[in-house]
């Protein structure tokens, strides 16, 4: 068994450094050959080099962005296996795969665990595994990812939030889901493969990358003052109860708007709107902790 580890020295604002350090005593009993990225781009083409070897596991060492870019250089008909060793700002795709927290027990994990199939979702020509999306998140995903990231996890999302939430204004946006179209003016709109996003946050409580469908959590158009009561929830995942939150399944769906509304994906910025958003069923094997079907 051979694996390939994909490392983004910058993941993190240069955590992914310590990381590495900290991982290798580790990797020395299994045949692994470590890339370094040179840019951003290029882990999909480190990705799509081994992506056919059967049984291959493409480690991303990384945050979500980098493993939003390996998986689009393993799809869409790579053999290889997918797994990570989270080195980022968020690390919200690893929340997803139940794996220990003792760093040598991750590693084993990530390098020989068990793996499973994991849906992906597809967007303008690019796959993603956690959320994607339009409206308010987008612009804090811009403003988060256009400056040097200071500290870890969550926080650094609050701030963006914080920023932006005085200046940003709900916008018209248009769903389609099965010939059924439906406009509203909107805060956001959120597509989830899996639960969480920006560091933690339980945006798509319901989503499950194993059902072949998204949660869907379409935010109406809310007042400055009303964003930071419902941020309070969506960490616990309860603010879908609210009565300015709709959500629904879909497995495909297009999303209409102003054509400068930027659309993210994996928390990358990727286009503008319109864009048609579908899931990739069973379309990549994951190594995970244990092989339980309920997200953690
Ligand atoms: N060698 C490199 N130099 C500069 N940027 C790079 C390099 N390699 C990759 N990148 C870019 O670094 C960006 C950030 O990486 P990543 O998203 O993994 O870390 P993060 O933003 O800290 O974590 P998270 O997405 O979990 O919040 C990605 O958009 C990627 O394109």
């Amino acid at each position: 068994m051979a694996a390939r580890i994909i490392y983004n020295p910058t993941a993190g604002n240069g955590r992914a450094v310590h990381v590495l350090e900290s991982v290798k005593p580790f990797l020395e009993k299994f045949d692994v050959e470590i890339v370094e990225t040179q840019g951003p781009g290029h882990a999909t083409q480190l990705a799509q080099e081994v992506a056919d070897i059967e049984d291959m596991t493409v480690v991303s060492l990384g945050g979500d962005g980098t493993h939003h870019e390996v998986i689009n250089g393993l799809m869409p008909s790579g053999k290889a296996i997918f797994s990570v060793i989270p080195a980022g700002t968020g690390n919200d795709f690893v929340r997803m795969l139940r794996y220990p927290k003792a760093l040598d027990q991750m590693v084993d994990t990530a390098l020989r665990g068990p793996h499973q199939w994991f849906d992906l979702g597809h967007i303008d020509g690019q796959y993603f595994l956690t959320v994607a999306g339009a409206g308010f998140d987008a612009e804090v995903a811009g403003w988060v990812n256009q400056r040097k990231k200071q500290g870890n996890g969550t926080w650094v999302f609050i701030r963006g939030i914080l920023y932006n939430a005085f200046g940003y204004r709900p916008q018209p946006m248009t769903v389609t889901l099965q010939e059924a179209t439906r406009s509203q003016n909107t805060f956001m709109i959120a597509i989830g493969n899996t639960q969480y996003y920006a560091g933690g946050m339980k945006i798509c409580p319901e989503a499950n990358p194993h059902d072949g469908e998204f949660q869907v959590v379409w935010i109406e158009g809310i007042s400055p003052w009303q964003v930071f009561p419902l941020l309070a929830r969506v960490f616990r995942g309860s603010h879908v109860s609210r009565k300015v939150v709709k959500t629904f399944p879909a497995a495909s769906l297009t999303l209409e708007g102003p054509k400068a509304l930027w659309v993210h994906a994996d928390g990358e910025l990727i286009g503008h709107l319109p864009v048609t958003v579908k899931t990739v069923p069973k379309a990549i094997r994951v190594r995970v902790g244990s092989m339980e079907q309920d997200a953690p």
